[in-house]
């Protein structure tokens, strides 16, 4: 893959050329200062100070081998140095407060590339929503996608001399939309120019809806591409993950390189790079049954993507979970 590639893919790129078909978004340069900030791994890690203080949080992450402040403790703190002061970043907490509230108050963060996805579980709402600075700079600092942006995003480049690093780092501030329907999100692959494939990407659920509207999602999908993308997007291998609202229109959420670090889901990239529709059919792939995921398992995969042959184990474990569903759907009142 060219470095050119990757760069397409950030958002600060795409974003200009497709504001008016996704989600609305404001874009902020980030200080060197800031970036190495989410660079800096020190223990505990403090949040930056707030000169706007608004629903700011508590500055000290709390080292977790730490114990609680105690007596025994306290006793100690005439030796401990003192703790560093709080790290300020005032303009760019004064700007982005001024996008959240552009954006209605609550705002989805991402940088290029990724969003901090894996880090939703430290934030007190369990998700991506924030109101504030320091939510965000929690958000950033604890994700390892983040942490992939910062310091890996060219690792799959085959340029003779790729480089560490994009040139800077923007934050992308994107209106939060709390009631998405997973069902609704599609991951759609581009070759030569062409759609080649499209697939649901909540992989791990059956929708049944997605069974009676698939040849109604797919002709949005590809006319959405022909009309929008296809000349639009200056790449000719890419991934783009859209999304089809109740109203049926199709939005643009984010575009991915063809390979590195974009998964291909419900296909083998082998597979797509087999496809050649010239006159033929595109295919929207779909969990079809609920018989297709594994019930019971967060990590659950489409059948066909794992080993169940006798004696890989997976045989015995889908032998479990489908006497378990059987027994679930017996006590279900159809
Ligand atoms: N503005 C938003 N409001 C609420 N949820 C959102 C918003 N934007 C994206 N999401 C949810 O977050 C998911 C990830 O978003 P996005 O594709 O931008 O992140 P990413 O890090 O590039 O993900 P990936 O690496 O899987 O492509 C989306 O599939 C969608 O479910």
């Amino acid at each position: 893959m060219k470095e050119e590639e990757v760069n397409r893919c950030q958002i600060q790129n795409w974003y200009p050329k497709f504001k008016s078909l996704t989600i609305k978004t404001k874009l902020h340069k980030l200080p060197e200062s800031f970036v190495n900030y989410l660079l800096d791994d020190s223990v505990p890690f403090l949040l930056p100070s707030s000169v706007t203080n608004q629903n700011a949080m508590p500055n000290r992450i709390q080292n977790p081998d730490e114990g609680e402040d105690d007596e025994s403790s306290s006793s100690d703190d005439e030796t401990d140095p003192p703790p560093p002061p709080s790290p300020s970043f005032p303009e760019l907490e004064i700007e982005i407060r001024d996008s959240i509230e552009a954006l209605g108050g609550s705002i989805f963060p991402k940088l290029n590339w990724s969003a901090p996805k894996d880090a939703a579980w430290i934030s007190p709402s369990q998700s991506l929503s924030c109101s504030c600075f320091s939510e965000i700079a929690l958000l950033l600092r604890s994700s390892d996608s983040i942490l992939h942006d910062l310091c890996n995003a060219y690792d799959s480049c085959s340029d003779d001399k790729a480089s560490s690093r994009p040139e800077s780092f923007f934050l992308a501030l994107r209106k939060w939309y709390p009631s998405l329907k997973p069902e609704m999100e599609f991951r759609c692959f581009v070759k030569a120019n062409e759609l080649v494939g499209v697939c649901q990407r909540e992989v791990t659920t059956f929708y049944p809806v997605l069974v009676s509207e698939k040849e109604a999602l797919k002709g949005l999908i590809e006319e959405f591409f022909d009309v929008n993308v296809r000349s639009v997007f200056e790449l000719e291998d890419y991934v783009f993950d859209v999304y089809v609202t109740k109203e049926r229109r199709v939005k643009v959420v984010d575009f991915n390189t063809w390979c590195g670090s974009t998964l291909p889901l419900m296909f083998s990239w082998e597979e797509l790079e087999g496809f050649r529709r010239v006159g033929g059919e595109l295919e929207l792939r779909i969990v079809e049954s609920r018989r297709g995921v594994l019930p019971g398992l967060k990590t659950a995969v489409p059948y066909d993507y794992i080993d169940v042959s006798c004696g890989s184990g997976w045989d015995q474990v889908l032998k479990k979970a489908e006497e378990e569903f059987r027994d679930e759907s017996d006590d279900e009142d159809v």
